[in-house]
């Protein structure tokens, strides 16, 4: 059969013009699906009314992996309802997404793959600025991230949900690949700037390649990149996009010490999600230590209830020395549960302050 290249591209147009119309039809369902939200909402409180919705994102983005016939890839179908998603929530709601800044940082691009194009951004300084950016409501949500598969849990992001009153509503992984960049060759550089997360997953490389060269901890990747920009002798661990974005070139690619090295980021909101088919849920405790056993036992409360914990931390009060706040978090369970209320009561006979941070949908398995 002969291709002749006008009936085709007359064929492409003529399914534009459908997919424009089904597109535009889409748009104004979510347009409606937002006047909903509003009506349900107390009008006191329509500021805080929630346009996203992970919970329901997961299940839009699982049915069309599944209805996917191809011969579209499914991460390229999923990335093009990203977008549509995106734009349906910018039409419901101007949204602002606060994240660890400046751009080029690990922060920034799982903001975007979360929140896609439409919405705005806004760029912070610290990880404690993007906790208060959400808790004074300049933005709706921000993206911090809560632990590496290399370096552990991120120290900040810890300390900052002690006394903070935001909440989780989303958990996102990304895949972390670090690179050298400078403006100079790598036997001129006297010095290293990077976060200190990011330092403490490129050990290997560091102490081959870079052995006393001195360390400099920033804020975070992208503003290494920045401060390396302006310094000759000078190279900064973090994301391949801050090449082009501070005009430096590539030393080394993939520095990390595991290829398969992967940061959790959590977004964070001022209420957590609804209940999906597989949620997770983190809670915070402290526990009384002059009592023999008394984390055992609060520990035994999510056994009784045949709950799988799938991460356990802790770090000081800050109340007094010695007396350490617990992060426990278990699967297969809401924050709204019936189930959850009973471990926060039960908690209650053994710890001194029971505290859900917040309850997300498992994106372990899909992401
Ligand atoms: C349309 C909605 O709002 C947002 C947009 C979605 C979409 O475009 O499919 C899905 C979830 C929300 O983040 C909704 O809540 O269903």
């Amino acid at each position: 059969m002969s291709l002749n290249l006008d009936t085709l591209r007359l064929q492409i147009d003529s399914l534009d013009h459908k997919l424009i119309a089904l597109l535009n039809e889409r748009a104004q369902v979510s347009l409606d699906i937002g006047a909903a939200k509003k009506q349900a909402m107390d009008p006191q409180e329509e500021d805080s009314t929630h346009v996203y919705i992970p919970g329901r994102e997961k299940v839009v983005f699982e049915k069309v992996t599944r209805l996917n016939p191809g011969p579209l890839a499914a991460d390229s179908l999923c990335a093009i309802y990203r977008e549509i998603m995106s734009a349906s929530i910018a039409l419901q709601k101007d949204v602002m997404v606060a994240y660890l800044g400046p751009v080029g940082s690990f922060s920034h691009d799982a903001s975007m793959k979360r929140f896609g194009d439409s919405v705005q951004y806004a760029s912070q300084g610290t990880i404690a600025d993007v906790f208060e950016a959400v808790e004074r409501g300049r933005c709706q949500y921000g993206v911090v991230p809560f632990e590496n598969s290399i370096a552990g849990s991120v120290v900040p992001t810890l300390d900052k949900f002690v006394k903070s009153k935001v909440k989780i509503r989303a958990e996102t992984y990304l895949p972390v690949h670090h690179y050298l960049l400078s403006k100079s060759n790598i036997e001129s550089i006297r010095r290293v700037y990077s976060h200190p997360v990011a330092l403490a997953q490129c050990q290997t490389f560091l102490n081959s390649r870079l052995k006393g060269i001195e360390l400099v901890p920033c804020a975070s990747t992208s503003e290494a990149a920045q401060l390396a920009s302006k310094e000759k002798f000078a190279a900064a661990i973090c994301n391949r996009v801050c090449a082009e974005i501070y005009g430096l070139d590539i030393l080394h690619a993939d520095i990390e010490d595991q290829q398969d090295n992967t940061t959790r980021f959590f977004i964070i909101s001022d209420a957590w999600d609804a209940p999906t088919a597989n949620d997770k849920t983190l809670l915070m405790f402290t526990v009384d230590h002059r009592l023999p056993g008394a984390l055992c036992d609060g520990l035994k409360v999510f056994k009784d209830h045949n709950l799988n914990l799938t991460k356990i931390d802790s770090r000081p009060s800050l109340i007094r020395p010695w007396h350490y706040v617990f992060f426990v978090e278990c699967a297969g369970v809401h924050g709204d549960s019936e189930a959850m209320h009973t471990v926060v009561a039960e908690l209650g006979k053994y710890c001194l302050d029971v505290k859900i941070i917040g309850s997300y949908a498992d994106q372990l398995v899909q992401e």
